[in-house]
């Protein structure tokens, strides 16, 4: 289970939210809601590990994050907001790279694969520099596919640039990891067709 209690974040000399509590349990989905520039991407940064609150606890397991990082970032998988390629590189190198860079050992079969499912089976070999922004999103969440085995994911606005039939696609893989146990703690601005309606964190109500 995350568990997060009192936190407050400090971005500058500006307290954007303090007192933001929740937990998520097995099998839950979380949407982290509110208007531009309310904390989101900061709230998840901070579950993340990524950077430190001003105040708060978070914690995975009973424990908290700063003492049990390595088995924290283990159970984790985390996607930004942008998708971090290498435009010199194919889609196939990319998410090679990006598996290794996490210690996930998959090889590059499961790899194929896992692009294949996303719909990007015709631009495997393509430098990443030529593809559009629904297929640059695509090659990052094809690692939803490799990593099952984490039980967290954080996903920063996966929805975006993506067509209606890959955004059925993507709910629809983040209702399954739910469904088997997993976690999903998400921001989006958009309604997306999950199995279950997610719960809703509301980050406007804890803002400053
Ligand atoms: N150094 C700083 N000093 C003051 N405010 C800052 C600083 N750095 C970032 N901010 C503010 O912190 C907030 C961080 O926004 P964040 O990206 O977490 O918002 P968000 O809710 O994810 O927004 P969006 O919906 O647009 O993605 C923004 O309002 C930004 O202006």
């Amino acid at each position: 289970m995350l568990e997060v209690e009192s936190l407050a974040c400090l971005k500058g000399d500006r307290l954007l939210f303090r007192d933001l509590a929740f937990r998520l349990q097995a099998g839950g989905l979380l949407r982290v809601a509110g208007p531009n520039g309310v904390g989101k991407t900061s709230l998840l940064r901070l579950v993340t590990g990524l950077a430190l609150p001003e105040a708060g606890e978070i914690r995975w397991r009973g424990e908290s994050i700063r003492r049990a990082r390595e088995a924290f970032h283990g159970d984790l998988l985390y996607l930004g907001h942008a998708a971090a390629l290498n435009d010199l590189l194919s889609p196939l190198e990319n998410l090679r790279f990006a598996c290794a860079a996490a210690g996930d050992a998959v090889d590059a079969e499961d790899c194929v694969q896992a692009l294949q499912r996303i719909g990007l089976a015709d631009q495997l070999d393509l430098p990443a520099r030529v593809l559009s922004q629904g297929q640059r999103r695509r090659v990052g969440l094809a690692r939803l596919f490799l990593s099952n085995a984490r039980p967290l994911w954080v996903l920063d606005e996966p929805f975006t640039a993506l067509d209606v039939r890959a955004v059925a696609d993507l709910a629809a893989t983040l209702s399954q990891h739910c469904e088997a146990g997993g976690m999903v703690m998400l921001t989006t601005h958009q309604d997306a067709p999950f199995a279950r309606p997610p719960e809703v964190l509301d980050v406007g109500v804890f803002a400053c």
